[in-house]
């Protein structure tokens, strides 16, 4: 049995003791004054170097606590070819200091498209990174370019399942003829093919997002895709509990991998509402806490400690 990316991520959760993923999804009107000092706030390429900068502090500040980060795209597209390039050099930095990087595009087109992204994502340009967001609603040629370059290149992906946003029942719990939900049988169809590409710990590199806020769903997409890791959002500020986790978690502690963006990067707004204010060492102190805090908490409902 080979190994695979799902391998390397229990693996480094093991050796780290924790599954957290912080989201790296900069917003510059949270950045305290002295990250902004200096920044021409009209120019993208100046705004474009304080999301590198905070960035860097973020991911010094929890890499001894995460497993991996999770750069949202939108932040960084938003500043055009500047905000690329923060990209770029935030997926250097993280990986220079031992982190995995999950893109998270949420991608996904007709085949040969689809097949660009995956080059752009998985490949070995400067915006790739160890996994990606994909989404899977336009069907198995918009999806599959992803997955074979994934295993070409000894990464992985996440496929849109049940997302974590209150309107996710909309479209993904349609119900189908048979009575099933359209994510249940999109469940079954990721099956297939994670059934067919485990490793060494029994998961595929193709894992699927389930969000924190549907737990009870998860515990069903559980016994229909027990393949795959799952990313887990929606944890934190979006309301997912530490006790909703339990379902996502296999018996050893396995199976999912568990988000947090703004609750962690963001953590001294809560703080103090002088947070503008506050100094370098305050905020990484402030944000080691709060990432260390989400991985205690996490594992001790990963290892199925709580009581009920
Ligand atoms: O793919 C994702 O990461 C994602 C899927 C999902 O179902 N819900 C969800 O919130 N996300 C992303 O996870 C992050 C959530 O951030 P927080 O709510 O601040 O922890 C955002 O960047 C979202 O784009």
């Amino acid at each position: 049995m080979n190994s695979n990316f799902a391998d390397r991520l229990i693996e480094e959760g093991t050796r780290k003791n924790s599954v957290l993923v912080v989201g790296l999804d900069p917003d510059i009107r949270y950045f305290p004054d002295f990250i902004l000092e200096g920044i021409d706030s009209s120019s993208d390429e100046s705004i474009a170097e304080a999301i590198y900068a905070c960035n860097t502090i973020i991911i010094d500040a929890v890499a001894d606590h995460v497993i991996a980060v999770k750069p949202q795209l939108a932040y960084y597209e938003v500043y055009g070819s500047y905000g690329i390039q923060a990209l770029e050099k935030t997926i250097r930095y993280a990986r220079s200091k031992g982190l995995i990087v999950i893109n998270d595009a949420k991608r996904g087109d007709i085949g040969s498209t689809s097949a660009a992204y995956a080059r752009a994502f998985l490949g070995n340009g400067a915006m790739s990174g160890d996994m990606v967001t994909v989404n899977p609603f336009l069907g198995s040629d918009g999806y599959m370019p992803f997955i074979e370059a994934a295993q070409e290149n000894h990464k992985g992906l996440f496929l849109l399942l049940k997302t974590s946003n209150p309107s996710s029942y909309e479209i993904q719990d349609l119900k189908l003829e048979n009575g099933d939900l359209l994510y249940y049988k999109l469940a079954e169809e990721i099956e297939k093919l994670a059934s067919q590409t485990v490793g060494v710990h029994d998961y595929s590199f193709i894992g699927a997002v389930v969000g924190a806020t549907y737990p009870a769903e998860a515990k069903q997409i559980r016994t229909k895709l027990p393949h795959s890791i799952f990313l887990v959002p929606g944890f934190g500020i979006q309301g997912g509990q530490p006790e909703d986790l339990r379902e996502f978690f296999d018996d050893n502690g396995h199976g999912a991998v568990i988000s947090s963006s703004r609750g962690v990067i963001y953590s001294y707004m809560n703080r103090t509402t002088e947070w503008k204010k506050i100094t370098l060492p305050e905020m990484i102190s402030c944000i080691t806490e709060a990432a260390s805090t989400a991985k205690d908490q996490i594992n001790v409902v990963r290892f199925n400690n709580v009581p009920i």
